[in-house]
């Protein structure tokens, strides 16, 4: 049993003030990109992950933990104890989403084990796993996870997990810059607002800009480029101040738009189309501003089951 499941890229990501409990609230327009991880399930004695970069990714896969907290292993351990079976299952994850890049890729492999280790155990005549106790069992695990389940693009509002589909025409052509190291979510979260409490400011209730709506609506790659945004991104830089960099290199070879993914150090560039994707992801690798420059599109759909053909 195979699960395919995208990366994520956050068109826009307003953040909140922090809230009692340590998360901010949101607003977080997510996109799915098609650069996918694969989690195959399989049953076995115990419960045991493996991790490898899929063929031709540069994924720095040390970076992934093997153990019980690997997202994947915490995912087939939550849907067995809400079936109350023992996780006997064997996680295979083969990895193509940057680790700690800011595109979600631990969040990505929860939500393939959850889906798959459902279509394990679950009974089929009788499920008690639908697609909503799935989305409540990922907003578990992770505030992303519920998204990684759903795919194509939509607003998360609370932590991100309370999602509302958006409609998006596409496809809109994006090209991704990889950095050396990750940057951890929690610190980047902590510096944003370290960085407004040491400039006074206080944060806004958040909101998303009725631009970015029109631009997903109409399929406008050029409104859509001036419409992205990321509260998180000021931090970001300060934490990795050589992003400014590849930000400005993209910029300047006439990227629609360019912008920290998340909570970074990937960087994302979107195109006008496919043409000037492998333009701008060909030039940006030259220019040594990135590890590795990859090309996506998006919207895709979120976690898939593949077909035994299809494997
Ligand atoms: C920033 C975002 C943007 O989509 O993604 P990444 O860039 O990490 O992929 C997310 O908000 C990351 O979501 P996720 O990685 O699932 O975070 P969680 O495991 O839920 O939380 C990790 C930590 O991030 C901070 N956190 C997360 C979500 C949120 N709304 N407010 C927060 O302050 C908290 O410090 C929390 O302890
Ligand atoms: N399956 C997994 N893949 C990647 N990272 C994982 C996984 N499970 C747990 N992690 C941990 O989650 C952290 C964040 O990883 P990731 O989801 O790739 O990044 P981000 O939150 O920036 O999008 C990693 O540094 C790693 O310690």
């Amino acid at each position: 049993m195979t699960v395919r499941v995208p990366a994520k890229v956050n068109l826009w990501l307003g953040v909140g003030p922090v809230r009692d409990d340590g998360y901010h609230d949101l607003v977080n327009v997510f996109h799915a990109v098609s650069l996918f991880d694969e989690v195959t399930a399989a049953p076995a004695d115990a419960l045991a992950v493996t991790a490898a970069a899929a063929p031709g990714a540069r994924v720095a896969i040390e970076g992934v933990p093997l153990g019980g907290d690997n997202l994947a292993a915490r995912a087939a351990r939550l849907v067995a104890a809400r079936l109350g079976v023992e996780p006997r299952v064997a996680l295979a994850i083969r990895k193509a989403i940057p680790v700690a890049g800011g595109m979600a890729g631990g969040s990505a492999d929860a939500a393939a084990a959850l889906v798959a280790c459902a279509r394990l155990w679950d009974d089929p005549a009788d499920p008690k796993l639908d697609l909503d106790a799935l989305l409540a069992l990922g907003a578990e695990l992770g505030s992303d996870v519920p998204f990684a389940l759903l795919g194509g693009t939509a607003v998360g509002l609370g932590r991100g997990e309370r999602l509302t589909p958006v409609p998006a025409a596409g496809p809109f052509h994006w090209v991704f810059a990889t950095a050396d190291g990750g940057l951890s979510t929690p610190a980047v979260y902590a510096e944003c607002d370290r960085l407004r409490s040491a400039e006074g400011v206080r944060a806004a209730w958040p909101h998303e800009p009725p631009e970015l709506a029109a631009a997903l609506a109409a399929g406008d790659a050029a409104a859509l480029g001036a419409a992205l945004g990321n509260d998180l991104q000021p931090a970001a830089l300060m934490l990795r101040p050589s992003l400014r960099r590849t930000l400005d290199a993209g910029a300047a070879l006439g990227a629609l738009g360019a912008l920290v993914s998340g909570s970074g150090p990937t960087c994302a560039f979107l195109a006008a189309d496919a043409e000037h994707a492998a333009d701008l992801a060909r030039v940006l690798a030259a220019e040594g501003v990135a590890r590795d420059t990859v090309r996506a599109h998006g919207p895709v759909p979120g976690a898939t089951v593949l077909d035994a053909a299809a494997e």
